[in-house]
């Protein structure tokens, strides 16, 4: 049951001008500094929160609104939580993007004494490193955006890796790179707003003198303890946006954490060309680690992770975002996953199984918040490690290379710590017998306590002759001798009373409370002592972050290679390879996710190459052609990340990007239409692509009228030819546009299969050469359940339209030749539409006039009243 709370010590003032109480003064002289957080103010057994601050929570937390005592002659607003539930709001507040600052009593808690306060943590959505905060499989971004004269950069932060990263970017590609980082809160300018087509993060705000290069540049050059930042590739003069935002974010997290994050070893300078470059869309498109309703399954992370450690879930969801494109970097994660496939990878998974989130623990150590839980999990995963024996590779060695290193920490924490630790610190028994004497003494003193006890006991109830005499303890009433009701009066003198209970009563002896004084002084002074020994520990541990950092790493990056090799054999995967010609060469492919869904997955071919380097797909809706695209993307992806591949063979070149532009969404909260994004994003990739880009066209242009729609995809896909030269798959319902090969040599056309049978459709999900002979839309529409009154009315629009016009897909209003031969239609009907046709004239005809007179022989053909 919760205890009641503390009555606010506000008495109703009886005039507006009265100062505020004591501790309404503390209240507010905190809140000032922490004006844009939410502030938990700690009064007892609750966390409080006052005015403003109440209303929002109230709001967001769906907790209770009340009123006490009075601020300035108006009510002050309170709403509170309970100590122990804290965490849960906690969450809760971070993911609705708000920030807090916990305030805690850190002063003694007198009778008439106001008790010191004080901030002791501040929960950001980026700073966070509670495991009860963090996404278990998400690693946990912070940003800083710089928005300079010259440049623009941004740097981010991983408080629970230690990684810390700057970067020059183009504001353009603002979206994509939060987009791949997959950042939890940014830190911007007041001035900045965070354009339409970026994810809505939650955005901190710092004041435009927090960015200035040169108190950057101090504070990093001191965190690091170097002369200047040119060992990092860092030059104030050349990159000062890329240091001023690694500065403002490095004081961000001293001011959240209350100290400066002591395992941030280095700063990385990250460069263009590292990585595959992906655009948000297609990351979105790509389904990476996100469906696109945003789902976390099926995706191609939710498939590849057969990780047994969140650590290796982690880096696998950082390595498909990030896929290399150093050729030895892939190769040596390729060459590990086949050593593994031929070794007990397996085995190794069970070992690593075991191992906890060290790199989290790390976190949690450094910055002095690791629970003793924490570190006894720490010491039996580094003990596990030392343990593991990894067949040989380039890589592998490596990795095998970091466990020895962490043996003397692991020695340390097997010598310090309990077996089974408690969970927490205040309650004893963390520190490990025979690890320091006098606490050992002080524990004899206790364990002796009960033999102590038990002979007393005997001893008084020879003395006394009492047979229900008891010597016991509890927590409230510390030690004392119970008897019965019946025989308390027979109790000896020395004996005084303590307590009287309904059948008996307690007593103490001047020796029982001569001994209750030892014991719990002994109790008091080994709990202080345990806690002096365990931050000693945590500062042991601070020394030795380095090795446990890079153990974690290891086997972060060592379980990503065993989830590889368990897929490859799982799913029958191959290791790709790669050619220094752009070009793409998958035999057998198939599509890594959807495969798992179906019952039978038709694997197909493809090549692009700078010779042939536009495949133009027709194929009937449903036939498979998305799925087509999305697979070669994806293989190209996999094997980038070092993955193997879900083909026979397959050959890779050198891929610089990956472009899509697939599915139509409209984009209602920046107020942009189908066709605009279409467009917006289309542009987009005839802007950037190159030769060596491998890009994917969806239907482009079907979000407007049919000529403009087909006007736009023929220069489109022309642009791409000739302009970009990339490796394109451009799949169209324009049949039009397949004659382009004619003209150009570089485009070739293939089609996915499909049988007719009768009416039906049969789709083949084949890719053949060539184009296909007819899109079966009506086929596909029967399919999907459209009324057949319906069907035979679209089926005889068809055959009119074909008729009229060797083009299928020509205006709708133009000039039919005659009507389809008709078996359902009354015959008079049929007549009728005849002569009216005859009667006009198309050319004098307004939209308007025609599709009423649509609408008018879809009445006749129905034989529908008017
Ligand atoms: N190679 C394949 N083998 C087996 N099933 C497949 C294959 N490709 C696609 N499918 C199945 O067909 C469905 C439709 O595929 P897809 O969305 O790729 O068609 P589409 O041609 O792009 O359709 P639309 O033109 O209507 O967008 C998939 O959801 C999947 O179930």
């Amino acid at each position: 049951m919760l205890k009641s709370r503390p009555f606010l010590n506000l008495r109703p003032t009886m005039t507006a001008t009265k100062p505020p109480s004591p501790m309404m003064q503390q209240y507010l002289a905190i809140k000032s500094q922490h004006l844009d957080k939410l502030v938990f103010y700690r009064m007892g057994d609750f966390y409080e929160l006052f005015f403003d601050d109440a209303v929002e929570a109230a709001k967001l937390l769906d907790i209770t609104l009340t009123t006490r005592g009075q601020h300035l002659g108006e009510p002050i607003k309170m709403a509170g939580v309970p100590h122990h539930a804290i965490e849960q709001h906690l969450i809760k507040l971070v993911k609705l993007g708000r920030s807090a600052a916990i305030c805690e009593q850190v002063g003694e808690v007198g009778a008439n004494k106001l008790v010191e306060r004080k901030v002791t943590r501040i929960v950001t959505a980026g700073t966070l490193t509670d495991s009860a905060l963090l996404e278990d499989k998400q690693t946990n971004r912070i940003a800083a955006l710089c928005v300079g004269k010259k440049q623009t950069a941004l740097a981010w932060a991983a408080l629970e890796s230690g990684e810390f990263r700057t970067k020059i970017i183009n504001i353009n590609k603002l979206a994509d790179e939060l987009a791949r980082l997959q950042v939890a809160e940014l830190l911007a300018d007041n001035d900045f707003r965070l354009p339409e087509n970026c994810p809505k993060i939650p955005i901190s705000r710092l004041n435009a003198w927090q960015f200035a290069p040169d108190t950057a540049f101090t504070l990093l050059t001191d965190y690091f303890g170097s002369q200047d930042l040119r060992g990092f590739g860092l030059d104030l003069a050349e990159h000062s946006a890329a240091i001023a935002a690694a500065g403002a974010l490095l004081n961000y997290l001293k001011l959240t954490q209350n100290q400066l994050p002591p395992h941030m070893e280095a700063i990385v300078f990250e460069k263009e060309n590292q990585f595959v470059e992906m655009d948000a869309a297609t990351r979105r498109n790509l389904e990476i680690t996100a469906t696109l309703s945003g789902k976390k399954s099926p995706t191609l992370f939710s498939v590849l992770d057969e990780c047994v450690t969140h650590m290796g879930s982690r880096y696998l969801a950082h390595c498909l975002h990030h896929p290399l494109r150093h050729r030895a970097h892939i190769q040596a994660r390729l060459d590990a996953v086949q050593v593994l496939l031929e070794n007990d990878f397996a085995a190794i998974s069970g070992s690593l199984k075991h191992i906890a989130d060290m790199e989290r623990i790390a976190a949690r150590v450094a910055l002095g918040s690791a629970r003793p839980r924490d570190l006894s999990a720490l010491r039996d995963s580094l003990l596990i490690l030392q343990d593991l024996s990894l067949p040989k590779s380039a890589l592998l060695d490596t990795l095998a290379a970091c466990f020895p290193q962490t043996l003397s920490v692991a020695r340390i924490l097997q010598a310090a710590l309990m077996p089974e630790p408690s969970v927490w610190l205040k309650d004893g028994n963390v520190i490990n017998h025979q690890y320091n004497q006098e606490l050992d003494e002080l524990r004899h003193l206790q364990t002796h306590g009960d033999d102590f006890l038990q002979e007393l006991a005997q001893r008084e109830q020879q003395r006394t002759q009492l047979s229900t005499l008891k010597v016991e303890f509890n927590r409230v009433h510390g030690f004392y001798i119970e008897l019965s009701k019946g025989q308390a009066e027979h109790a000896p003198s020395d004996y005084q009373r303590r307590q009287t209970l309904k059948n008996a009563e307690r007593f103490i002896t001047p020796e029982l409370k001569a001994f209750e004084d030892k014991f719990l002084a002994a109790q008091d002074k080994a709990l202080a002592l345990e806690k002096v020994l365990y931050e000693q520990l945590l500062q042991q541990l601070q020394a030795a972050l380095n090795p446990i950092q890079q153990a974690a790493k290891a086997v972060a990056i060592l379980d990503m290679l065993c989830s590889f090799a368990r897929t490859a054999h799982k799913q029958h995967y191959t290791m790709p390879r790669f050619t220094d010609v752009p070009q793409i060469h998958i035999q057998a492919g198939r599509h890594p996710v959807v495969e798992q869904q179906v019952k039978h997955f038709t694997a197909n071919d493809v090549a692009l190459t700078p010779q042939q380097s536009l495949c133009l797909l027709t194929g009937p809706n449903m036939g498979g052609k998305s799925t087509y695209m999305r697979q070669v993307a994806l293989i190209a992806l996999m094997a980038h990340t070092g993955s193997f591949v879900p083909a026979e063979r397959a050959i890779i070149g050198n891929i610089d990007q990956i472009f899509t532009r697939i599915g139509a969404s409209d984009d209602l909260a920046s107020n942009r239409s189908t066709f605009m994004v279409e467009m917006s994003e289309t542009a987009y990739i005839l802007h950037h692509a190159t030769p060596q880009s491998l890009v994917l066209m969806d239907e482009v242009g079907r979000g407007t009228s049919t000529f403009d729609g087909l006007a736009l995809a023929h220069a489109i896909a022309l642009h791409l030819l000739q302009k970009n030269q990339s490796l394109a798959l451009f799949a169209t319902h324009y049949f039009e546009l397949t004659k382009l090969p004619e003209s150009q040599p570089r485009a070739f056309n293939r089609h996915l299969s499909a049988l007719e049978q009768g009416q039906d459709i049969v789709f083949l999900h084949q890719v053949q050469d060539g184009a296909a002979e007819k899109s079966y839309g009506i086929a596909v529409a029967k399919l999907a359940g459209l009324p057949p009154r319906a069907l035979k009315m679209a089926q005889k629009q068809l055959h009119l339209l074909e008729n009229q016009s060797s083009h299928p897909q020509l205006d709708l209003f133009a000039e039919p030749t005659e009507l389809p031969p008709d078996d359902d239609v009354a015959d008079i009907a049929g007549s009728q539409i005849a002569e009216k046709l005859r009667q006009i004239n198309p050319d004098e005809l307004t939209a308007r006039q025609a599709l009423d007179l649509v609408y008018e022989w879809k009445r006749l053909a129905e034989n529908t009243p008017e």
